[in-house]
């Protein structure tokens, strides 16, 4: 299975490179320069040139409070580029596989969203993710879009290595206690999309693997709860630690608006796909023990 990666240093991208051969696949990352999703002409070209046999989009704008005041920029990159992206496989005749994300909704419901919840974003960032939803599924009936939530890996930017290196710097962080989500590990996002590939390639007319899926680590926690867990896995190993004094979200005010309930019911693609991923406890650990045994880059 060869699997065109749209992104190169992201944190699903280094992932799906990282976990690709246990699934007897083989990854090609394409990026910046050579392809760039607010410059969508190119593209088609792009992959047209490097074979493969199925297109996963793993890049975005993801600089959730800086999108409010580049909501061009971001609705480029993640709606009409990735819409871009869905055309070119659909002209190869490959199918797609789409990241999207928890914050297409609004957070207003108090269980956990399924794929039949209309969504309502609060900010640039998630509208600009729901447009690319549509254009993708505009683009090809073969696609599956996969909305993940709270991405965090040894690589890029996320919460965890926030917290890692404000816990350097000060004793105590105050962090939001009323948003609620499920913290997701890039490396189980990566066996999940994996396997989704695996599964659009073998069953090419099954219409119940296609469409969106909701994809997160099981269980599910405050952005508190979270901050507190990282602190007690790293104290655990040695590594740097705080106290978590929890705050409200109309404390720690941000540009952005975000869901309270951000949690995601993922039962279809469990009956689809055959993929539930682990919870979130189980593989914090193994993340916070390799930032800090690894050098960082
Ligand atoms: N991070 C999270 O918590 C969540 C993310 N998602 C979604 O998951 C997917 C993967 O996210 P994640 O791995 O965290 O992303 P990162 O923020 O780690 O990386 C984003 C990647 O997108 C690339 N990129 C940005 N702009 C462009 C562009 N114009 N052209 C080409 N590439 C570009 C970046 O390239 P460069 O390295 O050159 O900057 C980078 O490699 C995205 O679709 C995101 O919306 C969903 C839920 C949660
Ligand atoms: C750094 C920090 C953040 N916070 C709050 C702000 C916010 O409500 C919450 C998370 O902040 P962050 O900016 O790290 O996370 P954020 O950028 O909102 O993360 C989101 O990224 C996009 C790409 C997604 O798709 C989402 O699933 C989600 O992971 O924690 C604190 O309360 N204290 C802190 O010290
Ligand atoms: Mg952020």
């Amino acid at each position: 299975m060869r699997i065109l990666v749209i992104g190169k240093e992201g944190q699903v991208a280094r992932a799906l490179a990282e976990r690709a051969a246990a699934h007897g696949a083989v990854v090609t990352l394409i990026g910046r320069p050579l392809l760039d999703l607010a410059d969508p002409s190119g593209i088609g070209d792009v992959l047209a040139e490097i074979s493969g046999d199925v297109v996963v989009n793993a890049a975005a704008y993801t600089a959730v409070d800086q999108a409010e005041t580049e909501p061009e920029l971001a609705e480029a990159i993640n709606g009409i580029g990735a819409g871009a992206v869905a055309g070119a496989a659909a002209a190869m005749n490959l199918p797609v596989v789409q990241i999207s994300t928890d914050y297409v909704f609004d957070g207003a419901a108090s269980r956990p969203y399924g794929e039949g919840d209309v969504p309502a974003p609060l900010g640039v960032y998630g509208k600009s993710k729901l447009l690319g939803e549509q254009a993708v599924a505009a683009a090809t009936a073969n696609h599956a879009i996969l909305r993940t939530s709270w991405i965090y890996s040894p690589f890029g930017r996320n919460f965890v290595r926030t917290m890692l290196r404000l816990a350097r710097e000060r004793d105590e962080i105050s962090v939001v206690a009323d948003q609620v989500g499920a913290p997701t590990s890039a490396h189980d996002i990566a066996d999940g999309v994996l396997t989704v590939c695996r599964n659009l390639l073998a069953r090419p007319h099954e219409r119940s693997l296609r469409g969106i899926f909701h994809m997160t680590a099981a269980g599910s926690a405050s952005w508190a709860e979270f901050a507190s867990e990282i602190f007690a896995r790293s104290a655990q190993l040695g590594g740097p630690t705080a106290r978590v004094l929890p705050v409200s979200t109309s404390d720690y005010p941000t540009p952005a608006r975000r869901p309270a309930n951000s949690r995601l019911d993922c039962a279809k693609i469990a009956a689809a796909h055959g993929v539930t991923l682990p919870d979130w406890h189980a593989s914090l650990q193994p993340c916070i023990s390799r930032l800090l045994t690894e050098p960082q880059s």
